[in-house]
């Protein structure tokens, strides 16, 4: 161990070839703080760390029993019943890594339904503030809790707001009416009581805002197409020219030479409703907010300022990308939220459908450089809405996510009116399972090109570090990374590049285990953590060992950010000094959590 204290460099094996040197030679105050340098050792390296640190759980398991943990360790040890019974029958390549989101409707919120969807895989519950009433939402959301809490579930809460868009008013008509070609219809926004023929009604009076006779009006991104031939006022009368059905709620697009019209209609991305939904899901202390419509990025600070000044926990807020403005404005968006969801369904009423598959890839790809979970939603599986199948097309579709390395998948329809919706959540957890596989014994694991998250040193060197611990635990083949983290900082960094071995992150804070539900490959874990990393590692080693989780010869690979309490007090004359000395304390420290493994054990073993 104290040959790590003077020379911070780490030394991580690799199959790459070449040097990769990362240099943090910038300093603090102008002053050298060290160098991280990472040498491609090749075999000889790989097997002498395997050895050891295959030997190395062993010594600390036996060790930690002389050991007396310090207060508040001794407590709660929370793993969910779904994570620790798949653990058990597969071990640890055989959790999944990608997460699942179900919406939660008629047909999955009895007690019974959603209890079923939890043990299937759930990850996350959606409520869609479009439908349902408060009571029925504050119901579904006191189920969840209560499994939870009575049946070890860790199923996150996730509210999407309704959001402001234009559409068709539903007036309790059949459920879908067809619409013939060269039939002609009235779209106003004119009220009237249950359905009149040939009549739409729509939601907003300005729908029909600078459109022009001869504009293309899509009904639900291809469901209808009709041709605008008379302009009357607000009214317009348009001939049906591909024809199709009007389902509820169908949603307006329109479009010129090939081009979706864009037009500001100052709506507001949070109503009024949804400031009261908002409001609403705090007092349930739900997870995640979904924002509906999202434009800019303006909307997302507006309700993480209000969550910060009205919520007592931490709730994440996730920006739904749906409109052709969201994309123009797509990085800001994602620097400024906590995670994305690719909600192809409204997507596919303002841009081409043949584009979704690229601009799904585009925004995987810029969330991942980002930092910030990804959930690819809608129609994954829509066939099985009535099929207890899905479409070989479906499979595909779900498949090409997974390997695109998302986060999260989401059914809609599926589980909330589906009459198979577990057996939709099956489809997702088996065909996740099999491609994260496949992607891994192909070696599929892309090089992040490295965007540089933190502009601070302390940051940069976490991700440094963070990705350097994925590098080594994917070269040495360990079977696990434990990380020790309270915000969930370190956990997300590690998720990032995409590990082979799952990600272990133990937090001593409930809301940190929750939101990280959503995180590609992370198993949260509630516990109390110490100060001091060295029991943290031992206790929660002999915890998992005492519930079988891992068995001697397992590897782990530890990465925490929990830093120790200073011991000595702070000479305020000296604090430059004493800053730069608290840093390097701070990078040999966590340094030291991923090199301790092997150095640290070398030490013990031998
Ligand atoms: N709470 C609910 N009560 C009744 N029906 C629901 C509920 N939630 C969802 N549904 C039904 O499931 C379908 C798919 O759900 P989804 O959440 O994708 O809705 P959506 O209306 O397409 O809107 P969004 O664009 O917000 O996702 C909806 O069209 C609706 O019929
Ligand atoms: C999920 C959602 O809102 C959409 O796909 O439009
Ligand atoms: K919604
Ligand atoms: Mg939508």
């Amino acid at each position: 161990m104290a040959s790590a204290a003077s020379d911070l460099s780490l030394i991580c094996q690799s199959t790459i070839a070449g040097d990769q040197r990362v240099d943090l030679k910038n300093g603090v105050f102008g002053r050298p703080v060290s160098t991280l340098e990472f040498r491609c050792h090749g075999e000889t390296l790989k097997k002498k760390l395997g050895f050891k640190v295959r030997a190395a759980v062993q010594v600390g398991l036996e060790g930690s029993k002389s050991k007396a943990y310090p207060k508040g360790l001794e407590g709660a040890f929370q793993l969910d019943v779904v994570s620790e019974g798949e653990l058990m029958e597969k071990g640890f390549l055989g959790l999944r890594k990608t997460k699942l989101v179900c919406t939660i409707g008629p047909a999955c919120c009895s007690l019974e339904d959603l209890e079923k969807l939890a043990l299937g895989g759930m990850n996350v519950a959606r409520l869609n503030m479009c439908h349902g009433t408060r009571e029925w939402h504050r119901d579904v959301i006191r189920k969840i809790k209560k499994l939870n809490e009575e049946k070890g579930f860790s199923v996150s809460v996730m509210i999407d707001t309704e959001g402001s868009q234009i559409h068709v008013v539903d007036h309790g008509s059949p459920s879908s009416v067809k619409v013939e070609e060269g039939s002609v219809w009235l779209f106003t926004a004119e009220q009237f009581e249950g359905s009149r023929p040939f009549s739409v009604q729509a939601n907003y009076k300005g729908f029909s805002e600078g459109i022009e006779v001869g504009d293309e009006l899509v009904i639900d991104g291809g469901m209808a197409c009709f041709v605008v031939i008379e302009k009357t006022g607000s009214d317009l009368q348009c001939k049906c020219t591909d024809p199709g059905i009007f389902l509820p709620r169908a949603k307006l697009s329109f479009w010129r030479d090939g081009k979706l019209v864009e037009r500001n209609y100052k709506l507001p991305t949070l109503s009024t409703k949804d400031w009261a939904d908002v409001d609403f899901g705090i007092s349930e202390g739900v997870d995640f907010f979904a924002l509906s419509f999202v434009n800019h990025a303006g909307s997302i600070k507006q309700l993480k300022n209000h969550l910060s000044n009205k919520s007592t926990k931490s709730i994440r807020v996730l920006a739904k990308i749906e409109s052709l403005e969201a994309l123009h404005n797509l990085e800001e968006i994602v620097q400024a939220s906590d995670g994305i969801m690719v909600a192809r369904g409204d997507l596919g009423v303002e841009i081409p459908l043949e584009q979704i598959p690229a601009v799904q890839e585009d925004i995987i790809d810029v969330c991942r450089q980002l930092n910030k979970p990804v959930i690819v939603a809608s129609q994954l599986l829509e066939s099985m809405v009535e099929y207890p199948t899905p479409t070989r097309a479906e499979v595909a579709d779900v498949s090409e996510a997974v390997r695109q390395y998302a986060d999260a998948l989401m059914l809609s329809g599926e589980s909330a009116i589906g009459s198979y919706g577990p057996k939709a959540l099956s489809v997702l957890d088996m065909t996740s399972s099999r491609i994260e596989s496949w992607s891994r014994q192909e070696n599929r694991q892309s090089a992040l090109n490295h965007y540089q998250l933190g502009v601070s040193l302390p940051d940069r060197i976490a991700q440094q570090i963070c990705t350097c611990a994925v590098e080594m635990a994917n070269n040495l083949g360990v079977d696990a990374i434990f990380a020790y983290t309270s915000h969930g900082q370190m956990a997300s960094l590690l998720s990032r590049s995409r590990p082979n071995p799952p990600i272990f992150a133990f937090t001593n804070d409930d809301s940190t285990r929750m939101v990280l539900n959503l995180q590609w490959g992370v198993i949260s874990l509630r516990v109390d953590l110490s100060d001091d990393v060295e029991y943290n590692i031992s206790k929660t080693t002999e915890l998992m060992k005492s519930k079988g989780l891992i068995s001697q010869g397992d590897v782990v690979l530890v990465v925490s950010d929990v830093t120790p309490k200073r011991s000595t007090p702070v000479a305020v004359q000296s604090i430059q000094n004493i800053f730069f000395l608290e840093l390097q304390m701070r990078l040999r420290y966590k340094f030291m959590h991923v090199y301790a493994e092997w150095n640290t054990f070398e030490w013990n073993t031998f």
